[in-house]
């Protein structure tokens, strides 16, 4: 039987959700993940470090019972943050990066950034002390194609801002064009790229062929097939500028399939089995440690998780729920449309 072992991995972007929700998804990370980054866009958004501080322990309190789980906390950059709370929460250990959202841009971003003067002391701050700022790269200019809104944030707001201000550290997240993977392989130093396990799996044809597909649909929404295999290639490279962040956004199906969906898709749960058949079939299995356990804490300056976990490659398909039930209702769970042949090994 095939199987590899590798460092414990670690997820660079989570959605988890609060309340209910949280309770229902949080052992599908737990499970699989040492460490998360964790998204501040809930409803209010996580804007504070005491806000954070709350957060961290409404998702400790939530973790099943022995899951050993360290939540990496983030905050919610608005136009009137305090630089000096970011500087606190960073002193105290508290928090790992900032979130920029460009205000409209995706979901629960309605408090985000509208004027990225209005938050460039705060920014001038994080790059003062070493934070991350972590952004969703879409403009939200009405004129702007969804497609080409990665491109355009590039263009039109990220290399202007880090041309301003060098010394930040940025992620990219859930990267999904050509275009981004390009920029940031052309940066010398301060940026890098999380990507997420469906970006590497689905195109846009899985959204728009033969009908709506509304679990497919997330922000930024997939591209054209060649963006895919960009993705997949910078994955599978072993460069330490990319690695995992699985974007698991959790929506329960009524919010999903209805007449204006809401952008996310769900896969906690099987990511680690999406990403050993999408290594595999790319012939890099030995470069998944790489993407999913080395070159994210080393971009966030944290060491490697010691523990190991195994993968294994079944005969039978692994058996993965369609859907998950949550106290918050029914949440689908992201389908690569191929059969997951490896497991995680429970030890
Ligand atoms: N990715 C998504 O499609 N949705 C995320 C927000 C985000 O990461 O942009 C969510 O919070 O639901
Ligand atoms: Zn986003
Ligand atoms: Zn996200």
């Amino acid at each position: 039987m095939q199987s590899i072992t590798i460092r414990r991995p670690d997820d660079w972007h989570l959605h988890l959700r609060d309340g209910a929700m949280l309770e229902g998804v949080i052992g599908d990370t737990s499970r699989n993940f040492a460490r998360a980054i964790i998204m501040p866009n809930l409803v209010p958004p996580v804007v504070t470090t005491a806000d954070a501080k709350a957060y961290r322990a409404r998702i400790m309190e939530a973790l099943p019972n022995g899951d050993r789980f360290e939540p990496l906390m983030t905050l919610y950059l608005t136009e009137h943050t305090s630089a000096d709370d970011i500087e606190e929460g960073k002193k105290s250990g508290l928090i790992t990066a900032v979130k920029l959202y460009p205000a409209g841009a995706t979901t629960n971003s309605h408090s985000g950034v509208r004027d990225m003067e209005k938050a460039m002391p705060m920014l001038e701050r994080m790059a003062k002390i070493g934070l991350p700022l972590c952004v969703h790269g879409e403009v939200t200019t009405p004129e702007v194609d969804i497609f080409d809104r990665e491109a355009v944030f590039i263009e039109t707001v990220l290399d202007p801002l880090r041309k301003r201000l060098p010394e930040l550290k940025v992620t990219m997240e859930h990267v999904t064009t050509a275009d981004g993977i390009d920029y940031i392989k052309s940066s010398k130093a301060n940026l890098a790229g999380s990507i997420t396990t469906h970006h590497l799996i689905i195109n846009r044809n899985a959204i728009l062929v033969g009908g709506v597909r509304p679990h497919y649909y997330c922000l930024p929404v997939a591209k054209r097939e060649n963006h895919r295999l960009a993705l997949r290639a910078a994955a599978v490279s072993g460069d330490k500028r990319f690695f995992l962040g699985t974007d698991s956004a959790p929506h329960i199906d009524p919010l999903k399939e209805c007449a204006c969906g809401c952008a996310g898709i769900y896969s906690s749960i099987n990511t680690m089995s999406c990403l050993a058949h999408v290594f595999e079939q790319e012939g890099a299995l030995d470069k998944l440690e790489a993407f999913v356990s080395l070159n994210g804490p080393a971009w966030y300056g944290l060491s490697p998780n010691e523990e190991r976990v195994t993968l294994v490659k079944r005969e039978v398909p692994v058996a993965f729920p369609t859907k998950i039930e949550t106290g918050a209702g029914t949440v689908t769970v992201f389908d690569p449309m191929f059969p997951l042949h490896w497991d995680v090994e429970r030890s």
